[in-house]
């Protein structure tokens, strides 16, 4: 229960909004009761006034209730729109606030926070949570506070006219309002576990499968993925038919005892008229003002499902986005004006949980404008290199300075000003090559991006498409070859102009001559640039001004260049 009481402080800014939406509920459900209320009495007086000979005809008032009525069914239909208006958009406004929060918590765990998050997991939360309990105020709280509002007055406006009546309304009001929601609420708390997590994984094996589905995999594995997803389904919709079955159970009985309930109270208003308490138009009007006052208490079983369901989606959401980042943002970051030097001393690094240490006491230090190779085989962290320097993990000993200051005193936008990265496992969006480049640098002139796209040796290619820079992408890259897309993401970071740049096999995939170019293109148009190029291939030492071999968790000068 405990996220879930937190969400009044994250929609603080909406809560008047939701107030007023609940206050024009109200109204709409006492406008609704005042009709038929009055309209019962109305139609009675009338047939009575109308039996009773020309005298009691002419007696008979009928202007000022008509209008009544009137009023009452304007009242309704307008406070009904508003509430509808209002409440619906303020649960947009809710679901709004809660994603931008959601995305300020998960902001600073990525990367390596969210690593051991499965992505269709992440979404589930990110959007179905937070719809669920974007909707908590209008399909909860709302109903809640209108049956206990309005309830309470029926049954006051009631007890005005008879006692036992109102005593009648209570007892049904209270039955199918407190106890068949209690009743449900217990089912549903057992059912909404499930259907949560059957839910969250079936969108997970989803979006696993699409991924994987195509090249990767092979016929029968799909097949096999199939098979389980299915399985997996079939749970979920069990789930289901037994939510819904238990709601329509509940919403059965809510309707048995409101015909009971009327029942007893025309039998103790048509008392009450033989012993004349009552007036005969006054037993017809408390009759369909109960049947009427019921209509607050029909939602009620369904509104405790649903909050079995929010419950559980505020704890995920809750679980998912305050887990901490796993390295502090600085609390006085640094800004600094050069970066001129990158000096590692000491450093020791392994990764959270694991015994193995990736950097053990190394040190190494790059001036600027050199270029230099990190080679080394395979899983020695020449690519951990990366995470430690951007502040992803924590290193346990040992200090990186890059000029003047510390880079624990640097926000990771900070570092992203002044260095560069081209991922091993680089990313690109599903748009075309110019909307790729701008999500790099927003503010890039046309001239600025095909500068960039003919150092990365793309400008032939581009030539030659039929659609230039609007050419589709594709996911991931998809639609273009992995030596385009590897050079695309080249481009990219060139396009940012930083002093420093972190090539991570940037030429992977790409032919000796296209190769060449491509070094030969970057270091004339970059001849000012620092260069630290992590690469298995021998054919790119020669570009590089030293190389240095991560061997045992250390760096040392490497006897190849
Ligand atoms: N997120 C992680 N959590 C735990 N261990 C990791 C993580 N990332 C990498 N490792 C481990 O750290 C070691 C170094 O990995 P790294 O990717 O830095 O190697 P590399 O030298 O770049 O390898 P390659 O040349 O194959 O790209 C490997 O043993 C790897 O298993």
């Amino acid at each position: 229960m405990i996220p879930l009481r937190r969400l009044p402080s994250l929609t603080k800014s909406v809560r008047l909004y939701m107030i007023f939406g609940i206050a024009l509920a109200c109204l709409a459900a006492l406008a609704s009761f005042g009709l038929l209320f009055l309209s019962g009495w109305l139609l009675a007086g009338a047939a009575v006034a109308g039996i009773s000979g020309v005298a009691a005809q002419q007696a008979f008032n009928i202007l000022l209730p008509a209008t009544g009525v009137r009023f009452f069914a304007m009242l309704r239909i307008l406070s009904r729109y508003g509430e509808k208006l209002i409440t619906h958009d303020g649960a947009l406004r809710v679901m709004g606030q809660l994603r931008s929060w959601c995305y300020h918590c998960l902001a600073p765990q990525a990367p390596a926070g969210l690593h051991n998050r499965r992505g269709g997991d992440l979404l589930s939360r990110f959007v179905t949570d937070t719809d669920l309990i974007g909707q908590h105020y209008t399909s909860t709280l709302l109903p809640y506070i209108r049956a206990v509002v309005c309830g309470s007055l029926f049954v006051l406006i009631m007890a005005i006219f008879s006692p036992q009546a109102a005593l009648c309304l209570a007892t049904g009001l209270l039955f199918s309002g407190l106890i068949l929601p209690y009743i449900t609420g217990l089912i549903a708390d057992r059912l909404a576990v499930t259907l949560t997590t059957l839910h969250s994984q079936n969108r997970t094996d989803l979006a696993d499968l699409i991924a994987a589905t195509g090249e990767y995999l092979a016929p029968a594995a799909t097949r096999h993925l199939h098979i389980q997803f299915t399985e997996k389904q079939l749970k979920l919709n069990r789930s289901h038919r037994l939510m819904a079955a238990t709601e329509s159970a509940a919403r059965g009985l809510t309707t048995l005892c409101t015909t009971v309930t009327s029942l007893a109270v025309l039998l103790v208003a048509t008392n009450s008229f033989h012993k004349n308490y009552l007036s005969l138009p006054e037993v017809p009007m408390l009759v369909l003002g109960c049947l009427t006052a019921f209509d607050i208490i029909t939602p009620l079983p369904a509104a405790r499902q649903l909050l079995s369901r929010t419950k559980l989606a505020a704890q995920r959401l809750y679980d998912a986005c305050m887990t901490p980042p796993l390295v502090a943002a600085p609390i006085h970051p640094v800004h600094p004006d050069n970066a001129d030097f990158l000096e590692i001393s000491n450093l020791s690094f392994r990764y959270p949980g694991s015994e193995q240490w990736i950097f053990r006491h190394a040190s190494l230090n790059i001036q600027k404008g050199e270029r230099v190779a990190l080679i080394g085989p395979s899983g020695t962290g020449k690519s951990s290199l990366i995470q430690i320097l951007f502040r992803f993990y924590p290193f346990e000993a040992g200090s990186c300075h890059l000029g003047e200051h510390d880079i624990c005193d640097m926000q990771s936008e900070t570092l992203a000003e002044k260095i560069s990265v081209a991922p091993q496992n680089f990313h690109l969006f599903n748009g075309t090559v110019r909307d790729n480049m701008l999500l790099a640098s927003p503010q890039a002139t046309e001239a600025d991006i095909m500068q960039a796209l003919q150092t990365a040796g793309l400008t032939d290619w581009l030539n030659n498409t039929p659609h230039g820079l609007e050419t589709a992408v594709g996911n991931e890259g998809f639609q273009i070859s992995g030596g385009q897309a590897r050079r695309l993401c080249l481009a990219q970071i060139l396009l940012r102009k930083t002093p420093w740049l972190i090539l991570d096999e940037p030429t992977e995939g790409l032919d000796a001559e296209t190769e060449k170019t491509v070094l030969t293109n970057l270091i004339q148009a970059r001849p000012d640039m620092t260069l630290i190029c992590i690469t298995h291939r021998r054919s790119v030492l020669p570009f590089m001004t030293r190389a240095i071999q991560i061997r045992n968790g250390q760096f040392h000068p490497a006897e190849e260049i």
